[in-house]
């Protein structure tokens, strides 16, 4: 094998790149930290120490003492992420069902499970080190000038290194999905989904005829809040925004932020979905495995299996039904196209031979946000901070219940949905999602702080120093809100960079390059500024850093021209890209998978993830994706259930 693929896995950057920003990024003083370093990612710990700490990881053993997997399954699943994990589980509810699930990452662990952590994974093995294209004017204070695009490489996928943040999007954001001719995806439609899965443990919310008590996935309110939060909802009332449950279909409004969490631990979509499904001798899952391509028939064009590799060996597996791209919106367009599907001029130029011409990776949405909106306070034991969390007796605390300050979802604590002036939507879909962080990018600061976060989006130490030192060095009391763009112009797309399926793709996010993006989020700004101002806020003293960042000097402070400086330093992604395998009908010339998420072209093939969804939708896209899941999976039952009993035997 080592003689066909030249293996780059952190193929932009040299081995150890983690290292690469000199002793500024090495981590850190607090032993946990360490300990989360050590176990997560290998190559933080001196070569040959090996993954010392492989036994606290979950595992998924073959069922009935197998040593290696069938040669031929019903279904081939590609991704044990948010999709994946939904799909296997509901697929093999069927006991003559037989499903393998490859997943190239490893299982997660305890030290996942943690809501705090969640930034601290993005520079693990648990993630896949994905870099942004260069791209002039945005990212400035990024590492390289680069947009870091981390992606969940586990068991669970991004769901074991996300936010844990519970969101749906408006009604009307699906209905205009259908109103594209995407048949089947209206809200009232998308709603029997949402809550198929949905365990919503919501006080006040329980008789809400939109949520469900009955299903797998947990939802609960966060444990654990700082006096910050009621500012912000009170700030919010003030300015005419009820709080409600914010995925409520009825009202825009701000609420409590709710979480995929149980009793303040995190509920990857793996534990949700796989873990109790793990003793299932239908369902196989191989961990630490690598799809290269999936085998289509050239000459009936009809997917048959999958080539993966595992162990540093080459294997095909077949799918007597389907095969199932649940890879997410980067590595399901980069398989398609090595697989032959793809646009035809850029496979020709990569030397694939073209199975079928298809717009793969054509459009790539993504939700930026800017984090460096940062308001001081007076006080010194009100916002959450590195340094008052990462103690024995929250750890034991939240151990024992739950309910420390480690179960904070990475210190989110509210959304709230805004429509500026800018927009001209005539209905009620907000454009600025903000939200409330019950400190900020500098709450893993001061005097022995990890720096966890700010370089988990790589931020330029230089950069921290020179905007924020004077707070972070003392680690003051700090609030912010992202400030997150709903519904960007602008976007980018997907190619590949050559044929090797170890190499990274060219991922081109294409930020701001339409100017209603930028005066869209320099609006929130204003409106959060403008939040600050009032009372609840100006109890704690709440007033704005002045920044002075190293590529805005000279411009004036709180210019429109100085915030537009400063959203092109720190620009910042929320992980939400999409369209890259866009749904449409047929006459739409971006699709690539028809309503029934089959792929143009090819029988049986299907993508199943979140790059099928074909326009912005107002939400963060774990809940959307684990509804698309949980619908493709009815509708491959639906398809198979209209054939001819299957009488091959497991053996
Ligand atoms: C840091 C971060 C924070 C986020 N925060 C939130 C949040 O708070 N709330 C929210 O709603 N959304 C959040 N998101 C987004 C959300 O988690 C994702 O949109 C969602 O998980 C995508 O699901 P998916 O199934 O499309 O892909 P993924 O969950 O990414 O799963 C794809 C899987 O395929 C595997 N894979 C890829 N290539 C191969 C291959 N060649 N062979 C085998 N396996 C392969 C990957 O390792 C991965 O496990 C966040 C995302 C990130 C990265």
């Amino acid at each position: 094998f080592e003689e066909d693929y030249d293996i780059e896995y952190y193929d932009d950057l040299p081995e150890n790149h983690y290292h690469k920003e000199g002793r500024s990024f090495s981590y850190p003083q607090s032993p946990i930290i360490d300990l989360i370093m050590k176990t997560a990612a290998p190559n933080y710990v001196p070569k040959n120490s090996g993954d010392i700490f492989d036994f606290l990881r979950d595992s998924y053993p073959l069922p009935g003492g197998l040593h290696s997997p069938y040669h031929e399954y019903d279904f081939v699943i590609i991704g044990a992420g948010s999709a994946g994990s939904v799909l296997a589980s509901r697929l093999t509810e069927d006991k003559n069902t037989t499903v393998l699930l490859i997943e190239a990452g490893k299982p997660e662990m305890i030290l996942t499970d943690i809501p705090i952590m969640a930034p601290y994974f993005q520079s693990t093995e648990y993630a896949w080190q994905y870099y942004m294209e260069p791209q002039p004017g945005v990212c400035k204070g990024m590492i390289n000038g680069r947009c870091f695009w981390p992606r969940g490489k586990a068991v669970g996928g991004s769901s074991v290194i996300n936010y844990m943040i519970y969101t749906r999007g408006r009604p009307q954001d699906w209905d205009r999905i259908a109103a594209a001719g995407n048949y089947g995806w209206s809200y009232r439609e998308v709603l029997e989904y949402y809550k198929k899965s949905e365990n919503a443990r919501l006080n006040g919310y329980e008789k809400d005829p939109t949520r469900n008590r009955n299903g797998e996935n947990p939802v609960e309110f966060v444990p654990i809040r700082t006096k910050l939060i009621k500012a912000f909802l009170e700030a919010g009332r003030i300015f005419g925004h009820p709080t409600i449950d914010y995925n409520s279909p009825h009202q825009l409004g701000f609420g409590y932020v709710q979480a995929i969490t149980t009793k303040g631990h995190r509920q990857s979509a793996a534990k949700v979905f796989l873990h109790r499904q793990k003793k299932r001798q239908n369902l196989h899952i191989l961990p630490d495995t690598y799809v290269t391509k999936i085998l289509i028939d050239a000459r009936t064009k009809t997917a048959y299996g999958v080539e993966y590799v595992r162990n540093r060996l080459k294997h095909t597996v077949l799918a007597r039904k389907e095969v199932i791209l649940s890879a997410g919106p980067i590595a399901s367009p980069q398989l398609l196209m090595l697989s032959g599907v793809g646009p035809k001029k850029h496979l020709n130029s990569m030397g694939i031979p073209v199975l079928k011409d298809l717009p793969v990776g054509k459009m790539l949405y993504d939700h930026i946000c800017f984090p460096g909106l940062i308001f001081e306070l007076n006080t010194t034991d009100v916002s959450l901070h590195e340094s008052k969390m990462l103690r024995v007796r929250p750890i034991l605390q939240w151990l024992k219940n739950g309910d420390s300050t480690l179960s904070s979802p990475g210190g989110v604590e509210g959304i709230g949905y805004i429509k500026t002036p800018i927009s001209n939507d005539p209905d009620p879909i907000p454009d600025i999602e903000l939200i409330s962080i019950g400190g900020s990018i500098l709450s893993d600061g001061g005097p022995g702080g990890s720096r966890a976060i700010r370089r988990g989006m790589r931020i330029r130490d230089a950069v921290i120093d020179e905007a924020f030192g004077s707070i972070d060095r003392v680690a003051r009391d700090t609030w912010s809100a992202f400030i997150l763009l709903l519904h960007p112009v602008s976007f980018g797309g997907i190619e590949l960079k050559n044929k090797n399926p170890f190499s990274h793709p060219r991922m081109y996010g294409n930020y701001l390059t339409h100017s209603k993006d930028v005066v869209t989020i320099i609006a929130g700004i204003r409106y959060v500024q403008a939040m600050a101002a009032t009372f609840p806020f100006q109890k704690f003293g709440a007033k704005v850093h002045k920044a002075s960042y190293p590529t805005c000097r000279h411009i004036p402070f709180d210019s429109d021209e100085y915030w537009e400086c400063a959203i092109r330093t720190l620009t910042a992604t929320l992980h939400h890209q999409i369209a890259t395998c866009r749904m449409g009908p047929n006459n739409d010339p971006l699709a690539v998978v028809d309503p029934e998420l089959r792929v143009y072209g090819i029988e049986k093939l299907r993508v199943v993830d979140s790059g099928v969804i074909p326009r912005t939708i107002s939400a963060h896209t774990h809940a959307p994706t684990m509804m698309i899941a949980e619908k493709a999976a009815d509708m491959i039952k639906a398809t198979w259930a209209s054939m001819l009993p299957n009488y091959i035997s497991y053996s």
